[in-house]
């Protein structure tokens, strides 16, 4: 029998940033794995302000001035739509919501057709929390008709472990705000096994990864150690953390499996399960969502100097041969 049983009922561095390339273009996005490389950038778009200008920026806790030169304090992004360089990150910051959740749609139907093309599969990965509302436009035309829905393969950064028709599921959540509003065979949606333990599930969920890996619908990374997901996306909590990585929690330096569980989550439900850290820096593509003015201050910390280990997971994303995208709104970067 098939492991995947459930889905089958488908049931930073901050100094040195350096200003090289500014495009009026929101299509200047440039994921690993598309043709022409892995360019990196710190940008602002907004559809609606296409006119906007760019502003010099000096680097992560540089000085931002305006056109005029004035200056008026640090700043890393700047209103408009630009482009800039930053090795390994690109942090794109969207006049709205809406106008985010436009261009991410734009950003995973890209890599979604790249990775299909090389592979014939692409394997995408969730999380809960505010990143699914961020992802409807998926659900329209021209992304509806267009993406080869059938090729993807869809698990998660971290679940609850509660029954998969709990309020409280990240599958629940992604069933209904995504999945179930488009064709992906439920055979390609790997939920957890919510009949078992956080323990169980967790070992149950990286053995499903193996077996995946043994059929050629995952890949590892080159050391042979991780899985290589086309694409993970993730949320940042207020708090920093990511998936179910807490601050100061012994999860974030666990690095000798690729899932794990938790039983004390700070933010309820305790129980929970996870991907590790180096299992998400192995991926070929990260990306965060990061919306709201409660996102602003650890975003801060995320693009600024060195913190003890731990006191902001988030910031510890950090994709060993892959590219990192933040999509933040404004009130998100409010304290950059
Ligand atoms: O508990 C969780 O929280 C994070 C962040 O959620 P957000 O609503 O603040 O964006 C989420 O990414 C994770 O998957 C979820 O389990």
């Amino acid at each position: 029998m098939e492991r995947w049983s459930v889905s089958a009922t488908l049931a930073p561095r901050a100094p040195n940033f350096e200003l090289v390339r500014a495009s009026s273009s929101k299509r200047s996005f440039n994921p690993k794995g598309s043709r022409g490389g892995s360019s990196s950038s710190v940008g602002v778009v907004g559809r609606r302000n296409s006119a906007s200008r760019v502003v010099s920026s000096t680097g992560f806790g540089g000085v931002r001035a305006s056109a005029s030169g004035r200056r008026f304090g640090p700043r890393i992004w700047a209103m408009g739509t630009s482009t800039q360089i930053k090795d390994g990150v690109e942090l794109k910051v969207f006049e709205s919501v809406q106008d985010l959740g436009d261009d991410l749609a734009d950003y995973v139907a890209a890599l979604s057709k790249c990775a299909v093309e090389a592979r014939a599969a692409f394997s995408i990965v969730l999380s809960g929390g505010s990143l699914i509302s961020t992802m409807g436009k998926l659900t329209e035309e021209p992304y509806l008709g267009s993406i080869d829905w059938a090729r993807w393969h869809v698990f998660w950064a971290d679940e609850r472990v509660v029954p998969l028709d709990h309020p409280d599921s990240n599958y629940k959540l992604a069933l209904d705000g995504l999945l179930s509003k488009v064709p992906i065979p439920p055979g390609n949606v790997y939920a957890i096994n919510d009949k078992l333990s956080p323990q169980k599930a967790a070992e149950d969920y990286e053995l499903g990864l193996k077996q995946l890996v043994k059929k050629n619908v995952l890949r590892l990374d080159e050391a042979g150690e991780y899985p290589r997901f086309d694409l993970i996306l993730l949320g940042m909590g207020p708090d920093g953390h990511l998936a179910s990585l807490f601050p100061h929690h012994p999860l974030v330096s666990k690095t000798d499996t690729w899932v794990a569980s938790i039983e004390d989550s700070p933010k309820p439900p305790p129980e929970r399960i996870t991907l590790t850290l180096p299992a998400i820096n192995a991926a070929e593509n990260v990306a965060f969502v990061a919306t709201g003015s409660g996102k602003a201050d650890k975003l801060k910390l995320v693009f600024g100097g060195d913190l003890p280990f731990g006191e902001v997971p988030a910031k510890l994303v950090s994709p060993v041969s892959g590219k990192l995208v933040w999509f933040a709104d404004k009130p998100a970067v409010a304290k950059l």
